[in-house]
């Protein structure tokens, strides 16, 4: 079977909300960490993998205003393993404007019991019961 690996890459944009707001104005930095997470977590998908968040190591370059929309672009850079690592920068002002926050990933894969195991019964029993809801919630268009 054919695998997606290394070079995979997604694209996404994100706009800041002012329920987003850290400093007045400005997009508070956990949510930056998110939008980063989120588009990274994305790739384990277009891998079929699942795969947690281990490790996230974000930089802040640049503060990014309310109603800025952040153009982020993802991408595998290996993968070794259960550990996949990824890469991907947030531009502010269009996808080759500066570059605000940038975040270097290491996912790891686990099997569904890692959620059945942890998760709280009644969501894990939901999902189950619903076996499209994971996927709805997940739906993303690749080169829509
Ligand atoms: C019901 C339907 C659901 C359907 C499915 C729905 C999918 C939804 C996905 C949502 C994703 C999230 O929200 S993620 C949420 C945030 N993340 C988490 O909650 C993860 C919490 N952490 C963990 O559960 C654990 O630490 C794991 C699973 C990540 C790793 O534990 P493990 O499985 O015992 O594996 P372990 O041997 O420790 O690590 C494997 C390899 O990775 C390396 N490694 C592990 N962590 C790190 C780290 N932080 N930094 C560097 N390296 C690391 C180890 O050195 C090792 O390398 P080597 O010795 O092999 O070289």
């Amino acid at each position: 079977m054919a695998r997606a690996g290394e070079g995979v890459s997604v694209t996404a944009e994100f706009t800041v909300q002012p329920a987003h707001q850290g400093a007045p104005g400005l997009a508070h930095g956990g949510v930056l960490a998110t939008a980063l997470d989120e588009t990274l977590g994305s790739l384990n998908w277009l891998l079929r993998t699942i795969a947690v968040t281990g490790r996230l190591e974000t930089d802040f370059v640049r503060p990014v205003p309310v109603d800025t929309v952040l153009h982020l672009d993802a991408r595998i850079t290996a993968v070794h393993g259960r550990k996949i690592y990824s890469t991907a920068t947030g531009r502010i002002g269009g996808p080759e404007g500066p570059v605000a926050v940038r975040a270097d990933a290491l996912f790891i894969e686990v099997k569904v019991d890692h959620f059945i195991d942890n998760g709280r019964p009644a969501e894990i029993r939901a999902a189950m019961s619903d076996p499209d809801q994971v996927r709805r919630a997940r739906a993303f268009e690749v080169n829509p």
